[in-house]
C-alpha cells in the first residue's frame, strides 16, 4: 500500500507542486452566496487546485491531518472538492443527524458502496435493492439474538479457552515467548468467525482453505478498487478466483445440510440460520445468497474486530491501572468450574459471566472512541437537505449529489461531548458519568454506526473480544514490547500499523 501511494505521488510530483502552489492561490470559501433566495447557504467550500481540487493535499497530508485542518478552519460543516466530486463533512452529533437518521431515498449507502459487488458476489448487499437488502439484514440480526449469542459464545469460548488441548490456539504458546499480538488475534479472530458464523464443516475440514481464500479477498481491497472495482489488476484477478471458490465450498455445504435428514437442524451457527431464512413472500434464500451474506458478514466483522482486539491490548498494556483492573474483574467475575479433564481446570466464560465484564466492556469502547474502524462513515446525498451547526450557529443547505462523510476518529474525540478526549479514560462510559448518553443528543458515540445503519454484528464483535481478553488476562503476564501503534488512515480499514509486539509469560490466576 505504501508502495503504490509512493508510486502515486513520484508519478503526480510536478503536477502536485504546481497544484500545491496554486492550491495556496486559488483556496476559496463560499460561505454566503446567495442574498436572493431565503435557502441556506451551501457549505463553506474548499475548492483547492483546479481539476485536482484538494487532492494533492490529500496525498501529500494524508485524509486525517487534511481533514483535521479544514474543521479547524471552516468549522463542523464543510465541503472538500475532491477532483470533480465535493465531498461533504458533518461534525458533531447535532450536525450528523440526518446523515444518521435519513431516509434511504434521501441520503444512502448504494452509489459509494457499489465497489463491494465483486467481493460480495451477487444477489446480496449492494447488488440488490434497499427492500431485499433490508430483509437480508433482518436475516443477520436474527442470527444475533441472545440465545444465539449464547450459542457462539460458547464456540468461541472454546476456540480460545482449552488450554490442555495442543490443537487450541493459546495452547500452542510456550511458557514464556514474544509474540506478534496482531497477527495471533487476527488468526483467532478467523477461527472464532469459522467456527460461530460458517460452521463445523469449515472449522473441521477447510481451516486451511477457507482463511486464505478470505485472505484474499481481503487483499484485493485496495484504494484503487473504490474508483474501478473491476479494473483487471492481478489483486482483482485473484479475488474473483478466490470469491468462485468461496462460493462453491458453500453452495456444496448448503446442498448438504438441505438434503440431509432435518434439513440441518441442529447447527449451531450463522449459516444454518441464513439457508432456515424466508423472505416476507416465502422464498428460500440462495445457496448464492447465504454465500454472499457470510462473505458480507465476516468482511463486516474480521477486520474491525481484530483490530480492535489488538487496540485494546495495546492501550491496556499502556495504561497499568486500567490493566489492574481489568485483571481484578476476572478474579471476583469469572466462574470457575473443576471438569476433571486431566490434571487442569478449565475456566469457562459464559453470556451471564461477560454480561458482567463492565470494565473490560468500558476499555474496548473506549478503544474504539480513540481507535475507530474506519477513518469515516459515508453516504450519497439524493435529495439536499439542511444542517444546522450546534447551538444553532449556522444553516447550510447540503446539495443533493455531495458525498456526505462523519470522520468518525474527530466525531468521538470532541471536546464538548468528552472531557480531556484524546486520553484512555474508560471510566468515562462507567457507571455516573456515561458521557455519551449524558451528552444530550443522539449518535454522541459512533465506533459502531447507528440510526438507521446500526452495526448488526456489535454485541458479536463485544463478546468475541471479551472472550480473547479474558483469556488472555487470566492466563498470562503480558507487556508491550514494541513503541505504541501508529494508525495507517490510508488503508479501507486502517488499523494497528506494523507489528506490535508482546511479551507474555504464563501465570494462573486461580
Ligand atoms: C469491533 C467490531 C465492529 C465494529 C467497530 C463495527 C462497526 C460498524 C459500523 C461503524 C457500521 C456502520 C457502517 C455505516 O454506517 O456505513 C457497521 C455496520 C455493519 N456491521 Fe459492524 N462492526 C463490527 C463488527 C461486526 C461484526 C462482527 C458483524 C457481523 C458478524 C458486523 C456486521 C455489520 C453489518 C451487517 C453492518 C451493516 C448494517 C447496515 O448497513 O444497515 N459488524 N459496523
Amino acid at each position: 500500500m505504501e508502495l503504490a501511494r509512493g508510486f502515486l505521488l513520484l508519478a503526480f510530483a510536478p503536477l502536485i507542486i504546481a497544484a500545491t502552489i496554486l492550491t495556496k492561490i486559488v483556496t476559496r470559501r463560499t460561505i454566503s452566496t446567495s442574498t436572493t433566495s431565503k435557502r441556506p447557504p451551501p457549505p463553506p467550500m474548499a475548492y483547492g487546485a483546479p481539476v485536482l481540487g484538494v487532492l494533492p493535499a490529500l496525498l501529500i497530508r494524508g485524509p486525517l491531518a487534511l481533514i483535521r485542518d479544514y474543521y479547524a478552519e471552516m468549522g463542523s460543516v464543510f465541503t472538500l472538492r475532491v477532483l470533480h466530486r465535493k465531498v461533504t463533512f458533518l461534525v458533531g452529533p447535532e450536525e450528523s443527524s440526518h446523515f444518521f437518521k435519513g431516509l434511504e431515498s434521501e441520503i444512502s449507502q448504494d452509489e459509494i458502496s457499489r465497489f463491494t459487488i465483486p467481493t460480495f458476489g451477487p444477489g446480496v448487499a449492494f447488488d440488490v435493492d434497499y427492500a431485499t437488502r433490508k430483509e437480508q439484514f433482518r436475516f443477520f440480526s436474527d442470527s444475533m439474538k441472545p440465545a444465539k449469542l449464547r450459542t457462539y459464545v460458547s464456540l468461541m469460548a472454546r476456540e480460545v479457552e482449552i488450554l490442555y488441548t495442543v490443537q487450541e490456539y493459546f495452547g500452542r504458546w510456550e511458557q514464556s515467548g514474544v509474540v506478534d499480538l496482531k497477527h495471533e488475534l487476527e488468526h483467532v479472530v478467523t477461527l472464532n468467525a469459522c467456527r460461530c458464523l460458517f460452521g463445523q464443516e469449515v472449522r473441521a475440514k477447510m481451516l486451511g482453505e477457507v482463511p486464505a481464500l478470505l485472505g484474499e479477498l481481503n487483499d484485493s481491497m485496495r484504494l484503487v478498487t473504490i474508483v474501478l472495482p473491476y479494473l483487471p489488476i492481478p489483486a482483482h484477478r485473484r479475488r474473483d478466483r478466490a470469491r468462485a471458490r468461496l462460493a462453491e465450498i458453500f453452495a456444496e455445504i448448503v446442498r448438504s445440510r438441505r438434503s440431509s435428514p432435518g434439513g440441518g437442524a441442529g447447527h449451531d451457527d450463522m449459516l444454518q440460520c441464513l439457508i432456515d431464512a424466508r423472505y416476507k413472500d416465502g422464498r428460500t434464500t440462495t445457496e448464492a445468497e447465504v454465500a454472499g451474506m457470510l462473505v458480507s458478514a465476516l468482511f463486516a466483522g474480521q477486520h474491525t474486530s481484530s483490530n480492535t482486539s489488538t487496540w485494546t491490548g495495546a492501550c491496556l498494556l499502556t495504561h497499568p491501572e486500567h490493566l489492574r483492573a481489568a485483571v481484578r474483574e476476572q478474579e471476583e467475575l469469572v466462574r470457575v468450574r473443576r471438569h476433571g479433564d486431566g490434571d487442569r481446570d478449565r475456566v469457562v466464560v459464559d453470556y451471564d459471566a461477560l454480561q458482567r465484564m463492565g470494565h473490560l466492556h468500558c476499555c474496548v469502547k473506549e478503544t474504539l472512541r480513540l481507535h475507530p474502524p474506519s477513518l469515516m462513515l459515508l453516504r450519497h446525498a439524493r435529495r439536499s437537505f439542511v444542517v444546522r451547526t450546534r447551538g444553532g450557529g449556522a444553516e447550510y443547505e447540503v446539495p443533493a449529489g455531495h458525498i456526505v462523510a462523519s470522520p468518525m476518529v474527530i466525531h468521538n474525540a470532541l471536546p464538548h461531548v468528552y472531557e480531556n478526549a484524546g486520553a484512555f479514560d474508560p471510566g468515562r462510559f462507567g457507571p455516573g458519568r456515561e458521557e455519551d448518553r449524558a451528552y444530550g443528543a443522539d449518535h454522541a458515540y459512533t465506533a459502531f454506526g447507528g440510526g438507521r445503519h446500526p452495526c448488526l454484528g456489535e454485541a458479536f464483535a463485544y463478546m468475541q473480544i471479551k472472550v480473547i481478553w479474558s483469556h488472555l488476562l487470566r492466563n498470562f503476564e503480558l507487556e508491550l514490547v514494541s513503541p505504541f501503534p501508529e494508525t495507517d488512515w490510508n488503508i479501507i480499514m486502517p488499523g494497528p500499523n506494523g507489528k506490535v509486539m508482546v511479551s507474555y509469560k504464563r501465570r494462573k490466576l486461580y
